[in-house]
């Protein structure tokens, strides 16, 4: 039997109320709000409710447990994930998935946890001013961050990994183990519907139960539609309440903070920014909004692949993220997904029977992604969020010759990689490919495709940036510390923080920037 961890801290008198049931208007007041219960929220909740702050977290998702997980798809998706997972750019050419839950995109990622690289954390030194951020003054939050949530590399590697790595082998391309955020982990390889067995160390089954247990107030289904601020300082914010169908229904609370954590994500915290017509003299809300934009490539092999089951993510290559130097030509990381139906029925190119046909060979069917490392020199700038006319964001990712360059290098390695790995077929993921049998095949192919929006397709997992840290208010609009520069009492602590994409999976980046800046607030907020 299971232990439903939620179930058992709200019998033990866990404070929650859910927005499906609230009614009329309420007030409430706290220390600190935190807006978003995933990453960034989740680990601010655990530390500033443990140094003795009165701390309410706000989630627009509902709060699930592991009995709600059934490794269902067509229920994982509705209920977990931002716009039924279905989100995309303005363009529609770039899928998006977030998480919208409470633990938010932790509840439902796919556990890779790597440290920042040390060419981001220079980069960002040289180019945007970092003073103090740095892998020497991150290493311990790092190991606090491996400890808390039992990160380590995870050798039991499914077929989907491991024909990653035989392909690597082949054209002696460095590869290594991906470490997980997991215990006791059954080897499933259904975390991206939510862990049914609590071994994914999640900010739901982590921090989040921490927090509560150390007094916090937990509200989900409540969108924190606008911050309130006053003579230059945050007051508070305006929540409004969701039905279990995730609709406004007209209840609403406000709540009176003297300080407001945003950590909404990338997307979430911008759009309630832009909502809140903060202050933001240099117009640097919701831009630089990075992606990691991916590629994708399908290999058919003679033997079963399965590549539903088993850990997601055990193998990365980062033969090709830093090959010209960060400033370089756009650099990309070699990872594989997990298959499951909807998700490749969504993905695959082509219609009818060829889809049709693709479908029916799914447990033969490898398949690598190539992230895109977007953000670091001025051919790419990324997207900026904004507004829809009911006030719900939406961005803007206008994709570059640059992106585009490298998109077609990165099928071209990962056609490679799949014949080297012992392919049969290889058919890239765009609109006018077709099923090739050989490399030099794929190789003419690629080269002729036309990288275009809506026929190369394009998803990504890790949404980065939109409100940039840095040393230069010009440029940031958020110092080192995770203070927003024009409204006193306003931090802001996720993924959003990030001036650049990342060139690797962002949770630990964040979970590490967050223990240091939340440690900062608490003394601060204490003395
Ligand atoms: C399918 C999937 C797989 C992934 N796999 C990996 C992986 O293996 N490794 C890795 O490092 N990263 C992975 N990621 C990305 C990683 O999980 C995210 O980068 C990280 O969780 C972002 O943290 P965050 O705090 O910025 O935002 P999130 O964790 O997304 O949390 C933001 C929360 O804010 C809430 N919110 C938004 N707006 C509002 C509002 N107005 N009012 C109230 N609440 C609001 C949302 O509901 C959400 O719960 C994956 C993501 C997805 C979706």
């Amino acid at each position: 039997m299971i232990k439903d961890i939620i179930a058992e801290g709200l019998a033990s008198g866990w404070q929650h109320i859910d927005g499906a049931s609230q009614q009329g208007e309420q007030e409430l007041d706290c220390d600190v709000l935190i807006v978003g219960s995933g990453a960034g929220g989740g680990i601010s909740a655990q530390v500033l409710s443990q140094a003795g702050l009165k701390v309410m977290v706000v989630d627009e998702g509902p709060l699930k447990s592991s009995q709600d997980f059934k490794m269902q798809e067509r229920s994982a998706y509705p209920d977990l994930y931002q716009e039924s997972a279905a989100r995309k750019t303005k363009d529609k050419a770039i899928s998006i998935f977030q998480g919208r839950c409470v633990g938010g995109s932790t509840t439902v990622n796919w556990t890779t946890s790597l440290r920042t690289p040390e060419p981001t954390l220079q980069h960002w030194q040289q180019r945007w001013g970092f003073k103090q951020v740095n892998s020497q003054s991150l290493a311990p939050y790092f190991v606090k961050a491996e400890q808390m949530l039992g990160i380590s590399p995870w050798l039991q590697t499914n077929q989907n990994n491991a024909l990653l790595a035989k392909g690597c082998e082949a054209l002696a391309w460095s590869y290594q183990a991906i470490p997980r955020n997991v215990k006791q982990c059954w080897d499933l390889g259904y975390c991206g519907m939510g862990c049914p067995t609590n071994a994914k160390q999640s900010m739901l089954v982590t921090t989040i139960p921490a927090a509560l247990s150390a007094g916090a107030t937990l509200l989900s289904r409540f969108r924190v539609q606008t911050l309130h601020f006053d003579k230059g300082a945050i007051t508070g914010a305006q929540l409004q309440a969701l039905n279990t169908s995730q609709r406004l229904h007209g209840a609403s609370i406000k709540i009176k903070a003297r300080q407001v954590v945003l950590s909404a994500g990338a997307i979430g915290s911008p759009a309630a920014l832009l909502r809140s017509k903060v202050p933001d003299p240099y117009q640097l809300v919701g831009k630089r909004t990075f992606l990691h934009p991916s590629v994708m490539s399908g290999a058919v092999f003679e033997q079963a692949v399965n590549s539903h089951q088993g850990a997601p993510q055990s193998v990365y290559s980062d033969h090709f993220v830093w090959r010209e130097g960060s400033e370089g030509e756009c650099g990309y990381k070699l990872e594989v997904p997990p298959v499951h139906p909807i998700l490749l029925a969504t993905k695959i190119s082509g219609f009818g029977q060829f889809h049709s046909d693709m479908m029916q060979q799914i447990n033969h069917l490898q398949v690598t992604i190539a992230l895109l490392r977007d953000g670091f020199n001025e051919q790419s700038i990324g997207g900026q969020v904004q507004l829809r006319d009911d006030g719900s964001p939406v961005l803007d990712y206008p994709i570059s010759d640059f992106v585009w360059r490298g998109a077609r290098r990165a099928l071209l390695s990962m056609a490679e990689l799949q014949f080297a790995a012992g392919a049969k077929q290889v058919f890239p993921l765009h609109e006018q490919s077709k099923l090739v049998s050989s490399w030099p095949q794929a190789k003419a192919m690629i080269e002729q495709l036309p990288m275009q929006a809506l026929a190369t397709r394009l998803a990504s997992a890790h949404v980065m940036g939109g409100c940039a840290m840095g040393g230069d208010e010009q440029t940031s609009l958020v110092d080192e510390d995770g203070n927003y520069r024009w409204l006193d009492g306003l931090s802001v602590i996720d993924g959003s923080v990030f001036p650049t994409s990342l060139g690797a999976n962002p949770q630990l980046s964040i979970y590490a920037m967050a223990l240091r800046n939340a440690e900062l607030l608490a003394k601060r907020l204490q003395a």
